[in-house]
């Protein structure tokens, strides 16, 4: 697919990618380089200049805007770098409120399963403020993960957390992926964390330069190094 701001920027230039159900992929790549783009146009917030766009069996750049946004709703979750979590509302309802939102009733052994994971069950009741970062975090996981998307986005999910909260969040996206079959797709300038993914796409003006498999977090700033000083 092709990405052409209305400034005539194009931020992705035929960039092809397909993730596999089930894994775990991070892109990475120097600041401009097009990774916010990507992950815009492929998870359906924005749509591609030209190109096609497929999650699960569906073209979402076929779509009208409705559709798509439904579709997104169902299909895709998302996790930001700031968690979102709204602050007037419970950890339960902050959790809940995507299938409220759709109209569904949660799955409840599916909720159990997913906030004993994540070590939320005695702060489903709390605030967001009166979590850690890095629990936040891990209830926005929750709340990307409760509607079974086919995929989960999440941009620099490890951007405001230390160092041991970032590894608990990124040994929850892995696990959530190789334990529970999710597909994660992680947008990160972070080496360290884009070594937890199966797969490390490295970006640069617009293109795909790079696919590493079963990155290394040395090589893979060294690669990163390479391209912001050429
Ligand atoms: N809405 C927009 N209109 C015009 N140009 C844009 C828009 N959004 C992004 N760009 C430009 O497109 C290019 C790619 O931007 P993008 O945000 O996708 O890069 P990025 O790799 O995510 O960068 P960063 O790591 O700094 O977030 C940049 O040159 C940026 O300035």
């Amino acid at each position: 697919m092709t990405k052409t701001y209305p400034n005539g920027l194009r931020a992705l230039d035929e960039v092809s990618l397909t993730v596999e159900r089930g894994s775990f992929v991070a892109v990475m790549g120097p600041s401009g380089s097009g990774k916010s783009t990507l992950m815009h146009c492929a998870s359906g917030l924005d749509v591609p200049t030209s190109g096609r766009v497929v999650i699960g069996d569906t073209d979402i750049s076929a779509l009208s805007e409705t559709r798509r946004t439904e579709l997104r709703r169902e299909q895709v979750g998302f996790v930001f770098q700031s968690y979102n979590l709204l602050p007037s509302l419970s950890i339960a309802d902050n959790i809940t409120l995507p299938l409220r939102l759709a109209g569904t009733a949660p799955d409840k052994d599916w909720l159990r399963t997913l906030v004993d994971r994540v070590g939320l069950a005695d702060r489903l009741a709390h605030r967001p403020a009166e979590l850690s970062g890095g629990q936040q975090q891990r209830a926005a996981i929750v709340r990307a993960l409760i509607a079974r998307p086919a995929v989960v986005f999440a941009d620099e999910p490890t951007g405001a957390l230390d160092l041991r909260s970032a590894r608990d969040v990124l040994d929850l996206l892995r696990e959530m992926v190789h334990g529970l079959g999710q597909t994660v797709v992680m947008v990160t300038h972070d080496a360290a964390a884009a070594a937890h993914a199966d797969l490390a796409l490295v970006m640069t003006d617009g293109r795909i330069v790079d696919t590493v498999t079963a990155p290394n977090a040395d090589d893979l700033a060294r690669r990163i190094t390479k391209l912001e000083t050429e």
